[in-house]
């Protein structure tokens, strides 16, 4: 009987005591038995669900972590590393800025990262290393700022998440913002990524930045494009600038007056900077300059655009150099942000600047220029300016940022494109003896 019931349930210690009982209470006991069989399953089960949420949990956080690429101690120390300024205790300038560039691996951002490592700020980047143009360049700039200790954060300014963490890690006292959709024309081809990043990222941006504790004071590029059809000229920064010619233009007058709102209401200091079509050496590949570069040496046509009745096109070309100072500049005269937990605690400085060269030069003449150095002559193809968003011309006013910045550019365009064409060569590793490059 033992046997056959012992084959017939499985052994606990509760059917032990019912074998020897009376039947009524055998059968008692074996429901008590199997009730306590049950019982341990349910918990064997609750255990094993318990055990496979947590895991499952633990896979998702630390895939969602390996997948952001930011985040965790070690990062965090690379964060504050690069976030320290370096400057000798006591030195003239001062205690150093603790300054976050966005847009680091891009041109302006790269150059002017490098400077403020290079006096002993202390400088984070932020880059997405989107492919408008090729990465692979970004990736080089990005190595370039590694090797002087910056480090570069691989996100996007509309990750709030990633700003909020930013912030939390380090006390900025600065953010150089220079991420942005940039070029003219190619607004026409995707305007969506002008909103993405113009806009939406700018009030990203701004949220962390009236978030933070302390609040950085903020300088940001806007663009020689808000002037858009404004004739009067030299552009001066009290002049029209409701009448945008494009996308990327409406985009950058519409930062301006977003930047405004976040300083009224929370107390943000900000410096918009309206860049004059910025080049040199580590430029953009997709600005005339660079692609006519490109385009000269592999013998194939350039297009060269003419505006109405046959008048040259003009711009006032800016070298990268005269711009990065005026970035600087802008950094240490731009006066603290007041708010404190988003809250506005007095009046903070708004500012605009024209950072031009004041010397606007023709497009036919920048490619003349290129074919001397270059040594090689230029397949043009002159068309008239297709409706695309360009302007015949660009001029600068500078007479604000000379007086309250000492701003003062000193490079001309024969110089500036001296120095890029060497750089182009050498990145690019064109051999100078085969490729009749002169130094003079
Ligand atoms: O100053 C600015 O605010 C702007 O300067 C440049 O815009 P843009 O002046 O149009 O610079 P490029 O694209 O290098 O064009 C320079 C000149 O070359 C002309 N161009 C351009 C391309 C081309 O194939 N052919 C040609 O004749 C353009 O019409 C323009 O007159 C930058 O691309 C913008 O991001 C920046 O905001």
């Amino acid at each position: 009987m033992r046997v056959l019931e012992d084959e017939l349930f499985p052994s606990t210690p509760g059917k032990v005591k019912v074998e020897r009982a009376g039947t009524m209470s055998r059968h008692l006991h074996r429901c008590f038995a199997s009730t306590g069989t049950m019982f341990l399953w349910a918990l064997f089960l609750v255990a094993m669900t318990a055990t496979y949420l947590s895991v499952h949990s633990f896979v998702d956080t630390s895939s969602r972590y390996f997948a952001a690429s930011w985040g965790g101690l070690h990062w965090e120390r690379q964060i504050r590393a690069s976030a320290s300024p370096r400057r000798p205790p006591g030195s003239a300038e001062g205690a150093g800025l603790s300054v976050l560039v966005t847009g680091a691996a891009g041109f302006v951002g790269t150059h002017c990262a490098l400077a403020l490592r290079r006096r002993g700020d202390g400088v984070v980047g932020i880059d997405n290393f989107n492919s408008y143009y090729d990465p692979s360049l970004k990736k080089a700039r990005r190595a370039l700022l590694g090797s002087h200790g910056v480090f570069v954060v691989e996100g996007d300014i509309n990750d709030g998440r990633l700003l909020a963490k930013l912030f939390d890690v380090v006390p900025f006292t600065h953010v150089l913002h220079l991420a942005a959709q940039a070029g003219v024309r190619y607004a026409m081809e995707n305007p969506a990524s002008y909103v993405h990043s113009n806009i939406a990222g700018l009030v990203s941006l701004l949220e962390a930045c009236k978030d933070a504790d302390p609040q950085p004071a903020i300088v940001w590029a806007s663009s020689s494009s808000v002037y858009g059809l404004n004739e009067r000229v030299p552009f001066s920064e009290a002049h029209r600038t409701d009448q945008p010619a494009s996308l990327y233009a409406a985009t950058k007058k519409a930062g301006e007056e977003i930047t405004h709102t976040y300083n009224h209401i929370y107390g943000l200091s900000v410096t918009g900077l309206r860049f004059f079509t910025v080049y040199g050496p580590w430029g953009r590949p997709d600005m005339a300059y660079f692609s006519f570069t490109r385009n000269i040496l592999q013998g194939k046509p350039i297009t060269v655009y003419r505006g109405r009745d046959h008048v040259d096109l003009a711009r006032d070309f800016t070298y990268i150099d005269d711009i990065v100072r005026g970035c600087l500049a802008s950094l240490d005269t731009a006066g603290r942000s007041t708010g404190t937990g988003g809250k506005k605690r007095g009046p903070a400085p708004y500012r605009i600047f024209n950072l031009g060269n004041t010397s606007p030069v023709t497009v036919p003449t920048l490619v003349s220029i290129l074919e001397r150095y270059l040594r090689v002559k230029a397949r043009k193809n002159v068309v008239e300016m297709p409706g695309n968003g360009d302007v015949p011309y660009t001029h600068a006013n500078i007479s604000l940022a000379r007086e309250q910045l000492g701003y003062k550019p000193t490079t001309s365009l024969e110089m500036g494109l001296k120095k890029f064409v060497r750089w182009y060569l050498s990145y690019y590793g064109y051999n100078r003896g085969t490729h009749t490059f002169r130094n003079s």
